[in-house]
């Protein structure tokens, strides 16, 4: 029987990458797609989802770009032998004082955090009705989807978007038997966006390169940052039948805090 398979953008590192080897432990076969520059990177989550038992392919894309990710769903899906989830991970995160916001950054986390979703999510939901297959779209919010904080406006309001996004698309999508939900998480323990976050947050509000996120850490009952793994736990939830019925969700992963 052929594996089921599972595309996820923004996968070459973090939370992406930690999705790439929780779905490949469930029996996915999987497209890491990712800007080219990241291909290095992406090839060590090919070793650790082959490690798994599974197939891996890296497929270069840009999610600001409608035809670069259509594109990255058809290699995907011919290279894979099919297409069963969407995981729109890509994301950055510009973070400013409001009346500082940068509007290439304002620009840019639109194109990436939302178009990218959108396009993701049109590509997919094509993909699955030309197979037949009752396909899973899963979208990368955050807790600052639900609720904006001070020097995160940008990005809050691109993750904000994010949810709505996933209802209306769930709604459209329903009777194609395409579910399409979202995870939140809270502070995250990766490296990559939170270094360009603590850097800005440091020059905006003098405090210590680590503090910012330690202050966000200090809100949350559970007292510790989220972990990829418990994101990709949820991620690995929403793409399994135990889910088949739940659809337009977002789901914060938080540790209880910062809502
Ligand atoms: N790290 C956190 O604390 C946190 C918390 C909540 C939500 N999130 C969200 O989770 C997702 C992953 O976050 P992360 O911490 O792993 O980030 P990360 O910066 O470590 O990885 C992001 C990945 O997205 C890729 N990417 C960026 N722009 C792209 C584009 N135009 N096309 C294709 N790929 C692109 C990058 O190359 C990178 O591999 C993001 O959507 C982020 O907003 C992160
Ligand atoms: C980057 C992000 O979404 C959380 C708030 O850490």
């Amino acid at each position: 029987m052929m594996a089921k398979v599972a595309m996820i953008t923004g996968a070459a590192q973090g939370i992406g990458a930690e999705i790439a080897d929780h779905l490949s432990k469930d029996g996915y076969d999987i497209a890491i797609a990712d800007l080219q520059p990241q291909a290095q990177k992406a090839d060590e989550v090919i070793t650790t989802v082959e490690k798994n038992g599974q197939k891996a392919v890296f497929v270069p894309v840009d999610v600001t770009d409608q035809a670069s990710v259509s594109k990255a769903v058809a290699v995907a899906a011919e290279k894979l032998g099919g297409f069963d989830v969407m995981v729109n991970n890509a994301g950055i995160a510009k973070v400013d004082k409001f009346e500082d916001i940068d509007p290439k950054d304002l620009e840019l986390s639109f194109r990436v955090n939302v178009f990218g979703v959108v396009y993701g999510t049109q590509a997919a939901a094509k993909k699955f009705k030309e197979l037949g297959v009752h396909g899973k779209i899963i979208n990368a919010s955050s807790i600052a989807g639900m609720r904006a904080f001070p020097v995160w406006a940008t990005y809050s309001a691109t993750k904000a978007a994010v949810i709505s996004l996933t209802q209306a698309a769930a709604n459209e999508l329903a009777p194609a038997h395409i579910t399409v939900n979202a995870y939140a998480p809270g502070v995250v323990g990766t490296t990559g966006m939170w270094d360009e976050i603590d850097q800005k947050m440091s020059e905006i509000n003098g405090k210590p390169l680590g503090q910012n996120k330690q202050d966000f850490v200090n809100t949350i009952p559970l007292g510790r940052t989220v972990e990829p793994n418990d994101i990709a736990n949820m991620v690995s939830f929403l793409a399994s039948p135990a889910a088949d019925f739940i659809t337009g969700q977002a789901y914060a992963v938080d540790g209880g805090g910062l809502l």
